[in-house]
């Protein structure tokens, strides 16, 4: 809703609906995309690097800090992609992009105070992962799936598979 405010009815301050901003980043080394989950995500659960911007930062610096933070890569591209608003449980602007690394230079440090574990996946795995009907909806075996449908990090994956442009950025 366009305008969305609130008038204190004692002091007449107006507050606006809050919404922080939060770059989600498919990087790719050419072939494979990296994949990562938390501790809390459900078992099996796969996404792509997300994390908060900081005050006073570009979304291509945000990108290549969270992704340099949680596994240690260094972001040669990056190309926007989609945005999504997703309101629980803080009100967050998702900012989806693609982003490559050089080649060789793939070898991942997860960093264990923000994810669970990190990894690279080929082509037909991820196509495979996402033909899977939702797993909220049958056993969760522990097997790898991906984010439904409705979270832009499933539309980014997707249109990793789907746009081999993807792997390999523009200049
Ligand atoms: N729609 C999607 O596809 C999708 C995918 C991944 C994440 N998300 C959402 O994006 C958000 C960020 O993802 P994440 O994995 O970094 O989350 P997270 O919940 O793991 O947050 C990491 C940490 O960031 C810090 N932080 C910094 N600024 C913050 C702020 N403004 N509000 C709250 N915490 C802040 C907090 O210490 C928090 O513990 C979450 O709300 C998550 O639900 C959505």
């Amino acid at each position: 809703m366009a305008g969305s405010k609130r008038v204190c009815p004692s002091n007449k301050i107006i507050y606006y609906p809050q919404m922080a901003p939060v770059v989600i980043t498919l990087v790719s080394d050419g072939t494979r995309c990296l994949l990562a989950r938390q501790s809390s995500f459900p078992k099996g659960m796969y996404s792509a690097l997300a994390g908060f911007c900081d005050i006073g930062e570009s979304l291509e610096e945000a990108v290549r800090r969270e992704v340099a933070e949680e596994v240690g890569l260094e972001v040669e591209r990056l190309q926007y992609s989609a945005s999504q608003h997703w309101p629980f449980p803080n009100s967050s602007l998702m900012i989806a992009c693609h982003a490559t690394v050089k080649p060789g230079q793939t070898e991942i440090q997860v960093n264990l105070k923000e994810l669970e574990a990190a990894g690279w996946f080929s082509h037909d795995e991820v196509a495979t992962a996402l033909r899977k009907k939702s797993p909220y909806t049958q056993q969760q075996d522990g097997t790898f799936w991906l984010p439904p449908k409705l979270a832009i990090a499933h539309q980014l994956i997707k249109e990793w598979v789907e746009k081999p442009s993807c792997s390999t950025l523009p200049a």
